[in-house]
């Protein structure tokens, strides 16, 4: 079937405060002829409704696998989308109950197709208004929407002429008030085109090195239904993209756009996170979109993430599905010996450090942390051979619109009737089919191709695996998927030699040798974790930034540092992290 078994509709409301579900886009025309294989799957679904989701490297053995509450292959048509995750949350406003969708993504991801849509495909906001206003015929209710945008941390609303800025402030219980915003009366979807498509011309959309029309704001339009008072409200939000500005070439204002988009998402992550985990304390106060939110995420509020997927970016899939499922359980598939920290502890820790590093305007840092961190350091991916330097224009009113080979900007009108219910479609085949194959291999066995940065590392520094007798990895089955536990530290090669009877001398003293290296980095690692910020300076390499920043990934995981691999996520490169050891084992001889 084209996608997960989803959900009952009537459980999507009942379920967890935020429901995270994943949709992948179709590879467009220009990525259609690399003959690539989507890098995320759905593996299977459990009896709790969820699924297991598989996210993989098609260049590296690399692959992991999430839990989320569902996923829609590359063939699913919004309309299923709608139908199986938002119409459930509408009837709730109007008895009061706000309810907000997302869509959440890299640049280039589909979340403005998923939820603008097209002229013959409507997105989820004409279908959601659509299905607001047959829901008030023959009653005494009124819908009115707004429409605006929080760019670099302002709010301008898309309905006024020129997109005036409206003032954020707070209310006397603390809620975040827009003060001015323009509610429009809406009667009919003729009238609803109307309005909205003057809005979409007015929003921030600009040129970048990886969408022609890339947002540059998170868009939110909220439809309110009121009788003689307010109900509920259902806010459809197009958020910015998560940027990777190593891909994206961005330079100026693109630059520093993409900082603030950076920071407003994860502090929206946090949130989320926090929600899902039960927390007490929620920090909706961290970025103006949390704040506006904080009325419709959580409490009663229900809540639907659509994390979106490009299917050609591995990297950016896991960033993007570790940071909306983090508070999930999340189960790792080790199939390579250089995995040593969990997605969640490396995507938690690379996104904070980006976003750190990018508030203090360190954006050399962050590349640097991205080409040691990213699998596609060492390659050029065929998706970034059209990449190109921003032209750093800015398009004022210039309409977001696609069409489905994305290569011309078209205005958007949306057709009225152009809903079909999802029944009626022809419910087409993905290429995520079930696939329970368990197929384990030690991760000392595991041949690793093609992964550069961490081979060179590996080579210089930890060739020990490579002398490992194979051990037997406790492997769990959820039923669904296999994954293994991680991978134990290995045993010194020159223990391991001792009882070789073959092994000569030279291979033993060449051991030694590994051993060596071995028994400093471990300390090393134990003394960044236990370190003060005095010591941390006095280390080589380290400075007074990278201390500060050391303390606080400790306030947060009180190890932070279990691998060498960890010290890249501080914006070394694997030549200063070499550089880095050899002048402390230089030390120790002096
Ligand atoms: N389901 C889909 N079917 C066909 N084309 C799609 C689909 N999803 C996205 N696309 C195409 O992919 C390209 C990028 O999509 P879109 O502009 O929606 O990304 P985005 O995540 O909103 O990007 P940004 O964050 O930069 O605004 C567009 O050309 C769009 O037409």
């Amino acid at each position: 079937m084209a996608t997960a078994a989803g959900p009952d509709p009537a459980s999507v409301a009942s379920s967890q405060p935020v429901r995270v579900v994943l949709r992948v886009r179709p590879f467009l025309p220009s990525e259609a002829s690399s003959a690539a294989t989507p890098c995320v799957r759905r593996l299977g679904s459990h009896t709790s409704g969820e699924v297991t989701v598989q996210i993989k490297d098609q260049y590296t053995s690399r692959n992991e696998c999430y839990k989320l509450d569902s996923f829609f292959g590359q063939e699913t048509r919004v309309c299923q989308i709608f139908d199986q995750e938002v119409s459930a949350v509408i009837p709730g406003i109007f008895d009061g109950t706000n309810a907000t969708v997302f869509a959440y993504g890299a640049t280039g991801s589909g979340k403005t197709y998923t939820m603008q849509g097209t002229e013959d495909l409507p997105g989820l906001i004409p279908l959601a208004v659509s299905t607001v206003l047959a829901l008030c015929t023959g009653t005494w209710c009124s819908v009115e929407i707004s429409y605006y945008e929080v760019y670099m941390e302002r709010c301008y609303d898309l309905l006024e002429p020129k997109a005036r800025e409206i003032m954020a402030l707070d209310d006397k219980d603390g809620n975040m008030k827009l003060k001015g915003l323009a509610w429009v009366p809406v009667r009919s979807m003729e009238e609803f085109h109307e309005i909205y498509s003057i809005g979409v011309q007015r929003r921030k959309v600009a040129h970048t090195g990886l969408n022609d029309v890339s947002s540059r704001s998170h868009a939110l339009l909220t439809i309110r239904v009121s009788t003689d008072v307010v109900k509920g409200k259902l806010s459809l939000i197009d958020l910015a993209g998560n940027e990777d500005n190593r891909r994206t070439c961005n330079e100026g204002i693109r630059l520093q756009e993409s900082a603030k988009i950076n920071q407003s998402l994860f502090a929206l992550s946090n949130v989320i996170s926090a929600l899902n985990m039960k927390a007490t304390r929620i920090p909706y106060r961290e970025s103006k979109l949390t704040r506006i939110l904080q009325d419709s995420l959580g409490g009663n509020s229900h809540a639907v993430m659509i994390a979106c997927l490009n299917p050609m970016e591995y990297q950016e899939a896991v960033h993007t599905v570790s940071l909306a499922a983090r508070s999930r359980h999340i189960v790792n598939y080790m199939s390579s010996a250089s995995k040593q920290g969990t997605p969640k502890d490396k995507v938690d820790m690379e996104a904070k450090l980006r976003v750190w590093l990018e508030s203090k305007g360190k954006e050399k840092s962050t590349q640097r942390m991205d080409g040691f961190l990213s699998p596609n350091a060492s390659k050029t991916p065929l998706s970034m051979s059209h990449m190109k330097k921003s032209a750093s224009v800015r398009v004022p009113g210039r309409v977001k619109a696609m069409d489905q080979d994305g290569s011309k900007i078209k205005k958007v009108l949306f057709d009225s009737s152009a809903r079909i219910p999802a029944e009626n479609l022809p419910r087409v085949g993905t290429q995520d089919e079930v696939n329970t194959t368990k197929k384990v291999v030690p991760p000392s066995l595991t041949p690793i191709k093609d992964d550069k940065a961490g081979s060179s590392l590996r080579k210089a520094l930890s060739p020990i695996s490579s002398n490992m007798a194979p051990q037997k990895h406790p492997i769990v089955d959820d039923g669904n998927c296999s994954f293994m536990l991680e991978p134990k530290t290995p045993m010194g090669s020159y223990h391991i030699l001792e009882k070789v009877p073959g092994a000569t001398p030279l291979d033993k003293f060449n051991a030694l040798g590994s051993s060596l290296k071995e028994s400093l980095i471990q300390p090393y690692l134990d003394l960044l974790n236990v370190a003060s910020k005095e010591e941390l300076q006095q280390l080589k390499g380290i400075g007074e930034r990278r201390a500060e920043y050391i303390l606080e990934l400790r306030e947060d995981s009180p190890r932070p540092f279990k691998s060498l691999s960890d010290l890249g996520r501080m914006g070394l490169s694997s030549k200063q992290i070499q550089d880095i050891l050899r002048k402390t084992a230089t030390g120790i001889f002096k």
